[in-house]
C-alpha cells in the first residue's frame, strides 16, 4: 500500500535500537531513513543490515535527510523538548518515548507549541495502552460490570537500574507508566501524590532511594498505590489490580510460561521491559505507522505526556520531604478535548 513511511530515529540506545529493529524488520509500512546519535558507533551498530539509512550526530541533519517523513524520539528525556520542537517546526509526525519531557514547565511548552500549530503531531510512548492485558482491563472497567473502581494496586519492579538513575527517576521515568495507565484506565486526572520511602535495598546503588511506595489520589476519590523497586534483582514484574464495588481484576501475573519438571513447577520471569512488553511495543509502533500513513495522529497525546510530567513533578516534591503534594494542571487546550484522564 503506497510508499513506505521513512522514519528518522533519534537515539540508538536500548530503546532506540529496539525500535530501529522493529521499524526495519517487524512492522509493515515503514523503513528507517535516518538515525541521529552523538555516539555514531552505536547508531551504525543499530542499523547494521538495514539498507538506505543515513547516520548523523545532529537531530536537524537527520530530520532533513532525504526520505524522512516522520520521527521516532528515543534519546534521553532531557533531549526530548528540542527534538519535538524540531519535528513540529518541520510539520513531521512524531512518536516520542516517555517521559515526553521531564518537568512540567518544559512539557507545557511542548503542549503550547503543538496547540499553536492547531493540529496534533505527537504521540507519546506509553505502550501499556497497547498491552493485551491492560487493554482487557480497560475494556472491563469501561463496561461497568465491576461497578465503580475504588483502588488500583500496582507493582513495578526492574532487575536493576541503569547507570545514572536517580531517586527522582523512579517517579519521573518508571512510575510515569503507572501515572499514564491510571489516568487512562480510570478516565480521571490524578490530583495529589504522596511518596513514602521504605528503607533502601542493599542491592540499590549508594544513595538511591529504592524501593519507593507512591500513593495517588484521583479527582473522583480513587486511590492508586504503586510499589516501585528498580533494583529488585530477581526479574521484571509489572502488575495492576483494580478493586471495584462489585469485583476485582488483576493483570500482569500470567505473562509467562510455567515449566513443570523434576517434581516442581517453575514460572519464568521476564528479564526486562523489552521482553515483557515486546508485543505492546510492536502494536504501538504499528498503530503509529498506520495512522501516520493515513495522515492521522492517535494514541497518547502531548497533553497526556504533560499530565504525566506534572504528576511526576509533584511526586518528586513529595519524595524530597513534601508529604502529600497537590497536582496543579494547566488549562487543557481545546485541541486535546477528550484526551486521557
Ligand atoms: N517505553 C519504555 O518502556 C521505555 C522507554 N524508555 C525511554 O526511551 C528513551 C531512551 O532510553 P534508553 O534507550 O534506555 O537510553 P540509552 O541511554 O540506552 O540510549 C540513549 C541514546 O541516546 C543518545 N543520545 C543522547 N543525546 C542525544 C540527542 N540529543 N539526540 C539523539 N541521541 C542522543 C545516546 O548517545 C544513547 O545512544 C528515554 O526517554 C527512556 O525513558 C526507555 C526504556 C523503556
Ligand atoms: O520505561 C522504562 C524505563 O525507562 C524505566 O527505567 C523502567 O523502570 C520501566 O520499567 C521501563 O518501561
Amino acid at each position: 500500500m503506497g510508499e513506505l513511511l521513512g522514519v528518522a530515529v533519534l537515539g540508538a540506545g536500548h530503546m532506540g535500537a529496539d525500535h530501529i529493529r522493529r521499524l526495519g524488520r517487524v512492522v509493515s509500512g515503514a523503513r528507517v531513513a535516518a538515525v541521529a546519535d552523538p555516539d555514531t558507533d552505536r547508531a551504525r551498530e543499530a542499523v547494521a543490515g538495514l539498507d538506505g539509512v543515513s547516520v548523523h550526530t545532529e537531530t536537524e541533519a537527520a530530520l532533513d535527510a532525504p526520505g524522512v517523513r516522520a520521527v521516532l524520539v528515543a534519546s534521553p528525556g532531557p533531549a526530548h523538548e528540542e527534538a519535538l520542537r524540531a519535528a513540529f517546526a518541520r510539520g513531521l509526525p512524531v512518536l516520542c518515548e516517555k517521559p515526553m519531557v521531564p518537568g512540567s514547565a518544559g512539557a507545557l511548552r511542548v503542549v503550547e507549541a503543538e496547540a499553536r500549530l492547531g493540529r496534533r503531531l505527537a504521540q507519546i510512548g506509553f505502550m501499556r495502552r497497547y498491552d493485551a492485558e491492560y487493554r482487557r482491563l480497560k475494556e472491563l472497567l469501561d463496561s461497568g460490570r465491576l461497578g465503580r473502581p475504588l483502588m488500583l494496586h500496582c507493582v513495578h519492579r526492574n532487575v536493576s537500574s541503569p547507570p545514572g538513575f536517580t531517586s527522582a527517576m523512579l517517579v519521573e521515568s518508571s512510575v510515569s507508566h503507572e501515572i499514564d495507565a491510571a489516568r487512562w484506565l480510570l478516565g480521571q486526572e490524578l490530583t495529589a501524590v504522596t511518596v513514602l520511602r521504605p528503607r533502601s535495598s542493599a542491592l540499590a546503588p549508594e544513595g538511591l532511594l529504592d524501593p519507593q511506595f507512591v500513593v495517588f489520589e484521583t479527582e473522583a476519590g480513587v486511590l492508586v498505590d504503586v510499589e516501585v523497586f528498580v533494583n529488585c534483582g530477581f526479574g521484571y514484574q509489572v502488575r495492576c489490580e483494580a478493586v471495584c464495588e462489585a469485583g476485582g481484576a488483576r493483570v500482569g501475573e500470567q505473562h509467562t510460561m510455567v515449566v513443570t519438571a523434576g517434581g516442581e513447577a517453575r514460572e519464568e520471569v521476564a528479564r526486562d521491559y523489552l521482553v515483557r512488553f515486546a508485543d505492546a511495543y510492536d502494536r504501538e509502533v504499528q498503530a503509529w505507522v498506520d495512522a501516520t500513513r493515513r495522515g492521522r495522529v492517535t494514541g497518547p497525546s502531548a497533553w497526556d505526556g504533560y499530565a504525566a510530567s506534572a504528576v511526576a513533578e509533584a511526586g518528586v516534591r513529595s519524595l524530597a520531604g513534601g508529604g502529600r503534594v497537590a497536582v496543579e494542571l494547566a488549562e487543557r487546550p481545546p485541541l486535546y478535548a477528550g484526551s486521557g484522564g
